[in-house]
């Protein structure tokens, strides 16, 4: 980071699993500084009763929080895309790991950052074995074909499939040459061959002990390849999370994914 510029940061879904990993790194990140939290239907918003510094601006309402350079979201998929429109017509840099986007969603978020020249970064997964399963997906399905998804993850999560899921069934999608052997549209066990997205069947397992994982199984004549990536800790999203911290007020757009912004 530039020499002694210091970002103010605002986190939104503070209360929640991500949320208080978020908190923690951004008021350890010499670069970073908490001015805000933010959750509706808080009991009290006094700062000392979450631990936070008396000058924290603890806010159950989005327009009590003070301006700062970013906007860091883990809420809730169903709040996600209102919390994001506040942000950017607010010039708060948004860092957006909360899944549930729809494309039209982003989409209108995109020409809003645009109108404003201002950067953002929305990231599925901001875990760095995510993207890069993504990524090796993407180079294998040019040769097999045909693919399917399972998705792992612990029984607090709110939406199925992940959003990780999604995003690794389009970018499978698009990298395939050929289409897939089986017309999952003619299958008569829907239920048992899982949802199809961009015609890749992606099968939701949710486990207690489970945190986030990701298998990709590829099959071809006579043999097989499987990707696999684990989130054991939370604590593995958080370097993404610095880094979109780092790179997004350089950014004069709205961009989709970490990949876009790693060195
Ligand atoms: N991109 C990534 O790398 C990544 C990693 C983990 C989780 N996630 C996603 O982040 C999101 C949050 O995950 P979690 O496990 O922390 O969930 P969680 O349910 O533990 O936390 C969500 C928090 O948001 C709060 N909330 C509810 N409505 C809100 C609103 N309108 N505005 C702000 N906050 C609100 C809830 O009270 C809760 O405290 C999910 O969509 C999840 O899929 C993404
Ligand atoms: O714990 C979650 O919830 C996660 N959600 C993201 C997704 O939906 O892909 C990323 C992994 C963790």
């Amino acid at each position: 980071m530039s020499e002694n510029i210091k970002y103010s940061v605002v986190v939104s879904g503070f209360k929640g699993a991500m949320g208080q990993y978020t908190v923690q790194m951004v008021r350890n990140n010499p670069d970073l500084e908490l001015v805000g939290v933010y959750s509706p239907h808080l009991s009290s918003t006094d700062p000392t009763t979450f631990g936070l510094e008396k000058n924290i601006i603890v806010a159950n309402e989005a327009t009590q929080l003070p301006k700062a350079d970013i906007w860091i979201d883990f809420s809730v998929p169903s709040s996600v895309f209102e919390n994001v429109k506040f942000a950017i017509k607010h010039g708060y840099h948004p860092v957006v790991g909360t899944t549930g986007l729809q494309d039209s969603q982003v989409d209108k978020l995109h020409v809003l950052a645009k109108e404003q020249s201002l950067g953002g970064l929305i990231a599925p997964n901001f875990g760095l074995s995510a993207v890069l399963l993504m990524q090796f997906a993407q180079q294998a399905a040019r040769y097999f074909p045909d693919a399917e998804i399972i998705e792992m993850h612990h029984q607090g999560k709110k939406d199925a499939p992940s959003g990780t899921a999604i995003n690794t069934a389009k970018k499978i999608s698009k990298a395939r040459s050929q289409k897939a052997t089986e017309s999952m549209e003619n299958s008569n066990a829907k239920f048992a061959r899982g949802l199809i997205v961009d015609g890749v069947p992606v099968h939701a397992v949710r486990l207690p002990g489970y945190v986030a994982h990701e298998q990709v199984l590829f099959g071809g004549e006579g043999e097989a390849l499987t990707i696999r990536q684990d989130s054991f800790d939370r604590k593995s999203f958080m370097s993404g999370v610095a880094l979109a911290c780092k790179k997004v007020t350089q950014l004069s757009e709205l961009v989709v994914g970490l990949e876009n912004i790693l060195d």
